[in-house]
């Protein structure tokens, strides 16, 4: 039984690799590699069909072939020391190791040791493990240089700041998790997480990160990097809601960072206006000064916070990459501070991820789905949610509001939840 499922893993990798480099062919494109002339991404997008989704069913054939291949002993322990990549990659972040090796040509341990001010044989052990991950190769014995994806972390910028931030601010906090949810096991307090536990100081995610300037910078880049993905893009905002239907409407972007959701909305929809929520330190005259000359009239910010009851009345209230920051306490608190401005019939849109149920959507895709949940918990005790979650957190706030629906549009990995206050 065990052999045939090898088998037929194998199979499945090169069905699906097949389709994939059929494609490539027929466009006359690239494909990846570790060679550092090779393109970084596969240039297919959701819209080619097929073979896009062919590389999520390659990524899970291969994924099941490897611990297959392992055994379930191996496969365990493999598990458990796993955290020496992390090691790797943190070290190679932390020193500016990739910024030191030439994009061209190779450099000996000896140099790179001195430019990086680092202990040769831990420089050597560190490096030879990341090239087991592909990360640099040691083309001559006793020289390093870069492969495609070491050179990422000079080239580009946003990927380092993710990088960063994931090794630096997070994977610390991933390793106190668990004393944290001994320390605090029914808490829905912000600030219980194994971020404060790593940071020494009980405080919630981004007044710990505000305390640094070289953190502020880095989450800012790294989460950029993430929001400027194919599949987080705002473009699923604007076509995934029929906001025509609104007619000439009031829109309040609750908590809406820099705007971007609100000019992109307010641009496809000129009868919409909007105004853009956020707390004190983000409502500056330079992010004022952003909005483009055609969408002044139509957009403006104010400071709320939205712990606190809501004073401006509007026939939307949108809440992007917001309820995933905060636990069910929080969230049906957000909730109930919308009550004193609400009228009849306006809606409230959620517009973030949403957890599959287990086998629901692809392999990869669900991993996508619980790492984000889980790196809520981490960094925020808080939680991505299922469909249910939501009907339920709707009425726990009040039971005018009504649950309309959620759905996911085509391309995009965040949802659209929607409900309507109906005070009768
Ligand atoms: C993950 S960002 C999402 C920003 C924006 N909605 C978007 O889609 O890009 C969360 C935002 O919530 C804001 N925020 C956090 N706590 C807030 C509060 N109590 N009141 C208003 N805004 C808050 C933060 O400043 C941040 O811009």
């Amino acid at each position: 039984m065990t052999v045939l499922r090898i088998v037929e893993l194998s199979e499945e990798i090169s069905r699906q690799s097949k389709i994939i480099s059929d494609f490539l062919n027929s466009k006359g494109l690239e494909a990846p590699s570790f060679d550092v002339n090779a393109p970084d991404a596969y240039p297919i997008a959701p819209t080619d069909g097929a073979p896009f989704f062919a590389r999520f069913a390659l990524i899970a054939a291969a994924e099941e072939l490897h611990r297959l291949a392992l055994g379930p002993k191996e496969c365990l322990r493999y598990m458990a020391w796993g955290s020496t990549s992390e090691l790797c990659l943190r070290a190679i972040y932390h020193w500016g190791i990739a910024k030191a090796v030439p994009l061209k040509g190779q450099i000996s341990y000896e140099e790179l040791a001195s430019s990086v001010n680092l202990d040769i044989v831990n420089l050597r052990r560190i490096i030879r493990h990341a090239t087991l991950n592909n990360v640099f190769k040691e083309p001559t014995k006793g020289f390093v240089a870069h492969s495609r994806i070491s050179q990422l972390l000079v080239e580009d910028e946003a990927l380092q700041a993710w990088v960063g931030m994931w090794m630096e601010d997070l994977w610390p906090a991933v390793l106190h998790t668990v004393d944290a949810l001994d320390k605090w096991p029914e808490s829905q307090e912000p600030e219980h997480n194994g971020f404060s536990i790593a940071n020494g100081t009980e405080a919630p995610f981004f007044s710990i990160i505000s305390s640094s300037e070289d953190r502020v910078k880095r989450y800012g880049k790294g989460i950029a990097a993430h929001a400027g993905s194919e599949d987080n893009a705002v473009g699923h905002l604007v076509a995934g809601y029929p906001w025509a239907r609104l007619g000439k409407a009031q829109v309040i972007d609750v908590g809406g960072g820099r705007g971007q959701a609100a000019m992109a909305v307010a641009k496809a929809n000129p009868d919409l206006h909007f105004t853009v929520q956020e707390l004190p330190m983000l409502v500056t005259p330079e992010l004022v000064s952003t909005i483009p000359e055609d969408l002044k009239g139509r957009i403006s910010f104010e400071v709320h916070d939205f712990l606190t009851p809501q004073t401006k009345q509007a026939d939307l209230y949108l809440f992007r990459w917001i309820m995933q920051n905060w636990s069910d306490k929080y969230v049906i608190l957000i909730l109930k501070q919308l009550i004193p401005a609400l009228k009849p019939g306006a809606r409230i849109l959620i517009n973030e991820g949403l957890l599959p149920d287990p086998g629901d959507v692809g392999h990869y895709q669900e991993q996508l789905a619980r790492k984000m949940d889980l790196l809520m918990l981490t960094a925020s005790n808080a939680r991505s949610r299922y469909l249910d979650d939501w009907k339920m957190l709707f009425t726990a706030a009040h039971q005018y509001y009504r649950f309309l629906g959620a759905w996911k549009p085509e391309g995009s990995i965040m949802w659209i939840v929607e409900a309507e206050w109906t005070p009768s």
